[in-house]
């Protein structure tokens, strides 16, 4: 029986442990955390249920243009029931998780994990697991899965102390809604948050390094979202860099590198994040971490070292909780002899979970713009969708690209409320290799915004004539 060991407790370990299962092998899972590790504790499930509240708040406070009249435009936060419904979703998805890999006879094990190879070039490995309770063991493996993840970034002059100075982990330990927000860094994290607090009806400023919010999606993406934050009073602090905070009476200073000076009551530090992989004995394998710290892998998630692999935000390949699942299953089915397709980062489906959703998927508006990908594109504003017209959806597009002689479509992004449900359509398309003729073909229902999904297939349609 192949004895699989897998580091860490996250999306790439609980995915990589079913297959490893599946395929009769001898799995143990270390980890140091419950299962499901910072994506179901702290980082995405908790974020993605506390925008699920705000958005309820922004829904009550918009029903009166609709008719629904409920009462006088308020809609207050019980942020108790809010951080312990945020909690309470997070523990219960990972004792789902642990119930299930049990199940699978996946054996896990609360505690640390290091290798301890005696020198690198062996072609067993030897794990150590250090466990709160003294009960240390160390795990003989014939295949490892590296799967630590990574850890909020800590900026030097701005350490987080939970209680002004905050990284997402903490925010949902705060007795209080903040009074004015100060989010430093505007990447996916930051504009989340900003977007979420802003409608939980907080004060917010955001600190942005670059001339723009999310600078590596789409720029009519970014601004559609910058006009929402402008309605609503999310202020951008634009060219600035963060160089300290420093904590006041009541509050927080934000001092920027160019000498302007931000004021508020809490710090928000979404400045990206560092991977786990330090201290794990990776010297003891022979595996060299690259830029960053990241460990270098292939597309079957291979290391360096033989019958190591490494999978998820550790590898900093894509850091998303869907492509740290597929890396992981990815590298089990290489392990042990299943079929196994080299992980295709061109139709990875992405949402960034603001207010309007942005979506995305396939080749990137950059590569277009720049010239790299030749495509013909269409941008179509939901503004003239009839089911959005009804919701009272004002902003909001379905952009596509296909390759110009063919009508093969190769990318999208959509921004809506509901873009992380209507990017499927164009993702299934990508993946498949679909035309813009068969969307056109597509039957989609009436009303819906995924109407302009089809329409959107039906502009970028070419007449017979025109292909000769
Ligand atoms: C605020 C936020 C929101 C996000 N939202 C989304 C989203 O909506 N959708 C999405 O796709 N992605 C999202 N992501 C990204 C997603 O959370 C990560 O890509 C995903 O968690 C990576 O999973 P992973 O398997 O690499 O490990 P992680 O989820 O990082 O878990 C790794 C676990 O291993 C443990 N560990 C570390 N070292 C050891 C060791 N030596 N021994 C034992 N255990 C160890 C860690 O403590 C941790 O518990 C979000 C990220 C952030 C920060
Ligand atoms: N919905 C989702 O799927 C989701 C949500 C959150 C995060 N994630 C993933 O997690 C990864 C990390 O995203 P992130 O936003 O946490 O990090 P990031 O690294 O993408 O963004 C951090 C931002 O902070 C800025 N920054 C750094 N130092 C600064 C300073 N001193 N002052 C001001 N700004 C500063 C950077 O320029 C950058 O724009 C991404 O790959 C993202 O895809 C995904």
């Amino acid at each position: 029986m192949t004895r699989v060991v897998i580091m860490g407790g996250g999306p790439a370990s609980w995915e990589a442990a079913l297959v490893a299962a599946q395929h009769d092998a001898e799995v143990t899972v270390v980890t140091q955390d419950s299962l499901g590790g910072a994506c179901v504790l702290y980082d995405c499930v908790p974020s993605k249920t506390f925008i699920v509240s705000a958005a309820a708040r922004s829904a009550a406070k918009s029903a009166g243009e609709l008719g629904i009249n409920t009462g006088e435009g308020h809609a207050d936060v019980d942020l108790p029931v809010v951080h312990g419904r945020v909690k309470g979703l997070a523990l219960a998805q990972s004792a789902d998780l642990e119930t299930r890999l049990r199940r699978d006879n996946v054996r896990v094990v609360r505690g640390y994990a290091r290798f301890t190879d005696e020198h690198p070039g062996l072609a067993t490995h030897r794990v150590a697991v250090e466990t709160e309770d003294g009960q240390d063991e160390v795990l003989e493996a014939d295949v490892v899965l590296i799967a630590t993840g990574a850890t909020p970034r800590v900026l030097p002059g701005a350490e987080p102390d939970g209680e002004r100075i905050l990284t997402w982990r903490q925010i949902y330990d705060l007795p209080e809604l903040p009074e004015h927000l100060v989010v430093i860094g505007s990447g996916v994290t930051g504009v989340e948050f900003a977007s979420a607090y802003t409608e939980m009806g907080v004060k917010v400023t955001m600190v942005s390094s670059r001339d723009r919010v999310l600078p590596h999606e789409d720029a009519d993406a970014s601004a559609v979202l910058e006009d929402v934050f402008a309605e609503r009073g999310t202020e951008v602090v634009k060219h600035a860099r963060a160089e300290r905070v420093e904590r006041v009476d009541g509050g927080v200073r934000v001092h920027l590198q160019d000498g302007r000076v931000v004021e508020g009551s809490h710090a928000l530090m979404t400045v990206g994040s560092v991977p786990n992989t330090t201290d794990i004995g990776l010297e003891r394998v022979g595996i060299t971490p690259g830029r960053g710290g990241f460990i270098p892998v292939d597309r079957v998630s291979r290391t360096s070292v033989s019958n190591v692999y490494a999978a998820g935000d550790c590898t900093g390949v894509l850091l998303l909780a869907s492509v740290a699942a597929m890396q992981g299953r990815t590298a089990m089915w290489h392990a042990l002899g299943g079929g196994v397709q080299p992980l295709r980062l061109k139709t990875v489906a992405a949402n960034v979970f603001t207010n309007p959703e942005i979506a995305t998927v396939g080749i990137g508006t950059g590569a277009i713009n720049s010239g790299e990908v030749p495509a013909r594109s269409v941008m179509l504003p939901l503004a003239t969708n009839p089911r959005a017209k009804m919701e009272g959806l004002r902003r909001g597009f379905i952009k596509l690209f296909c390759r110009p002689a063919t009508g093969v479509v190769i990318g999208g992004v959509v921004v809506a409320p509901s873009a992380s449900e209507l990017i499927l359509p164009i993702a299934m398309a990508v993946q498949n290799q679909l035309t813009v003729d068969d969307l056109a073909y597509t039957f989609s229902v009436y009303p819906s915004l995924s109407g302009s999904i089809t329409e959107v297939g039906r502009q970028l349609m070419r007449p017979a004539d025109d292909l000769n």
